[in-house]
């Protein structure tokens, strides 16, 4: 099968890593500057559960791409969404799958409408990744894991031939038929998790220490459940329970990337977390005050970063 991995930061270059060091047909589509730190330096994962180091991994820029791929597995920021599609419009010929990594959910809107509906399947991914000042990728714990599935929730014989192409390729892999449920459920957790921590400046410990800090995070996990709730996705009582546990637990250091990247001055998917849901809950007559302060904040932070220095 052979696969294109369409970004190589901090997703793709993981996921895709693993996959060529277990002899997958893997190629990565870059832009010209990963391609030239590739190129000199090797795809490098530094990893608690193994580090790899890949001597000139497989890459191709937008416009060698001729030939259609069979799978394109999608890594690319929310942001940089648009230029992705039309970077990666070429490899897909009539027989491609597109499995979309990103969180969220408008990306498969985006999807279908340029390539077909029938084309893109759901997909997430459970892994905590960076990539360093020296392009390596730094995976954060011990969490690696793949989901995916088709949007209708059947068991195609597609779906079925890329778990077996993805299986024992370093990292955990597991076929869905409630792929949208699960992406509805992580996408509430971290909107809950990235709003809070954007806003109130600091991890989920200090906002439970503040005076207000829990009435916050419950109200704002409540809202988002309720926007998925009105979109036919009500988060199950498991899921909704652990969920809060871990975002309410005192002294807890936990924080999202989203409040990383603000500390880094670095650019964040604002519109695609936060604005999205809010977009989707006010069209349901949902409750979604909390959702507008934090998307407001977000939205202010990058219009500072507009006129900041690079
Ligand atoms: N990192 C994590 O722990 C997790 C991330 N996610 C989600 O996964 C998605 C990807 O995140 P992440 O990997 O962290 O992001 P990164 O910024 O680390 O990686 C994205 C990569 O996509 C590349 N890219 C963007 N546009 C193009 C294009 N047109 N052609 C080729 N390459 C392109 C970027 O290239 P360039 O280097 O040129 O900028 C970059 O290397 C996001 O939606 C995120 O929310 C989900 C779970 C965990
Ligand atoms: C799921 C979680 C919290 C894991 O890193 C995440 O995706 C993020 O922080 O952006």
């Amino acid at each position: 099968m052979r696969i294109l991995v369409v970004g190589a930061g901090a997703v793709g270059g993981y996921f895709g890593g693993r996959m060529l060091a277990a002899g997958r047909d893997v190629t990565f589509l870059v832009r010209e500057k990963r391609a030239q730190r590739l190129a000199q330096d090797g795809l490098q994962i530094k990893s608690p559960v193994g580090d790899l180091s890949l001597p000139n991994p497989p890459t191709v820029q937008k416009q060698d791409l001729q030939q259609a791929y069979d799978l394109v597995i999608l890594s690319c920021k929310a942001y940089d969404l648009a230029d992705a599609i039309d970077s990666f419009a070429a490899a897909v010929g009539p027989d491609t799958t597109i499995l979309p990594l990103l969180n969220g959910m408008q990306h498969l809107d985006m999807l279908a409408a340029r390539f077909g509906a029938e084309k893109v399947l759901g997909g997430q991914c459970v892994i905590a990744s960076t990539v360093d000042a020296d392009g390596a990728i730094r995976h954060l714990n011990t969490f690696h894991g793949m989901t995916f599935g088709e949007r209708d929730g059947t068991e195609s014989p597609r779906v079925k031939a890329i778990g077996q192409q993805l299986a024992g390729a370093g990292f955990d892999v597991a076929v869905s038929t409630a792929i949208l449920q699960s992406m509805w459920e992580k996408w509430i957790m971290l909107a809950s998790l990235a709003g809070s921590t954007s806003l109130m400046r600091s991890n989920i410990g200090d906002i439970m220490a503040a005076s207000g800090g829990l009435e916050f995070v419950n109200g704002l996990l409540g809202e988002a459940s309720g926007v998925a709730a009105a979109n036919g996705h009500a988060p199950g009582g498991p899921f909704f329970e652990r969920t809060r546990k871990m975002l309410t637990e005192t002294g807890s250091t936990l924080t999202a990337s989203m409040f990383r990247d603000i500390g880094n001055g670095a650019r964040i998917e604002a519109d695609h977390i936060i604005g999205d849901l809010l977009r989707r809950g006010r069209e349901a007559a949902v409750k979604t005050d909390l959702l507008q302060v934090v998307y407001t904040h977000l939205k202010t932070y990058e219009a500072r970063l507009l006129h900041q220095p690079a």
